[in-house]
């Protein structure tokens, strides 16, 4: 049986008075290929920031590998998050006057655990070794979207969570990302969960279930 590796249970969040997330469940297991698929407004980067263990719900838990998140401190939290969960942003969000390779050895600094060895098979996978000593400002934005994959793998996380991953890249280089996405999870050996509108994405996840009004609900196919 596959280990669930990230167990959301019952969760609600409120926000400005109101339930922006209301009573989500979700179980990821460690081999996990998850699309959270949903209009604007319906509640998917605050779902993305509780399942990243950048917000805390109202209500409901979040256990990674059994464990209650919250009752962790902030400083364990943090911890755990770095240690486990690796993060796509649909803005890259790199460091402007760092390199694409010191952008993506960030969360190895971050822990002190170098690995350049696992950094330089990133950089060839993605196709990037030759754009590895140039800064943000000068890359193509697929080429950073890449180095913000190899950022997230860095420490090869349990979890990869990417929040409209390809939400600034055109057709075609938002199926080449997918493609080394997919290629990238089985060689890093870690659950891909993705959070996005975008109904291209759709056929390309084993699971897809659909978030509206800050409900989830089983995907209808
Ligand atoms: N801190 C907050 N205070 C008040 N309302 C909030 C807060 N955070 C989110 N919301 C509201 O909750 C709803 C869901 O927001 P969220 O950003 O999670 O949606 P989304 O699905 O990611 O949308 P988009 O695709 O447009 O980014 C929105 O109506 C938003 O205005």
């Amino acid at each position: 049986m596959t280990e669930t590796v990230l167990e959301a249970n019952a969760v609600r969040v409120v926000r400005g008075g109101r339930d922006v997330i209301e009573d989500a469940s979700l179980s990821i297991p460690t081999d996990a290929q998850l699309l959270v698929q949903g209009p604007s407004g319906a509640g998917k980067t605050t779902l993305f920031n509780v399942l990243g263990l950048l917000d805390t719900p109202t209500d409901g838990t979040v256990t990674i590998r059994g464990e209650d998140t919250a009752s962790l401190s902030e400083r364990k939290r943090a911890k755990l998050r770095r240690e486990t969960l690796g993060f796509i942003f649909q803005d890259f969000q790199l460091i402007g006057d760092l390199t694409a390779w010191e952008n993506a050895a960030l969360p190895q600094d971050h822990t002190g655990e170098r690995d350049e060895e696992w950094l330089e098979t990133l950089f060839e996978r993605l196709e990037i070794a030759d754009r590895a000593d140039q800064y943000p400002a000068t890359l193509s934005g697929g080429e950073k979207q890449r180095v913000a994959i190899a950022r997230a793998l860095a420490n090869r996380p349990a979890i990869v969570l990417a929040d409209e991953p390809t939400g600034q890249l055109d057709p075609d280089t938002t199926e080449q990302v997918l493609d080394l996405l997919f290629r990238l999870q089985e060689t890093a050996d870690t659950a891909l969960v993705v959070i996005s509108h975008d109904m291209q994405l759709t056929p390309r996840f084993d699971t897809v279930v659909r978030l509206e009004d800050g409900r989830i609900r089983a995907d209808p196919t």
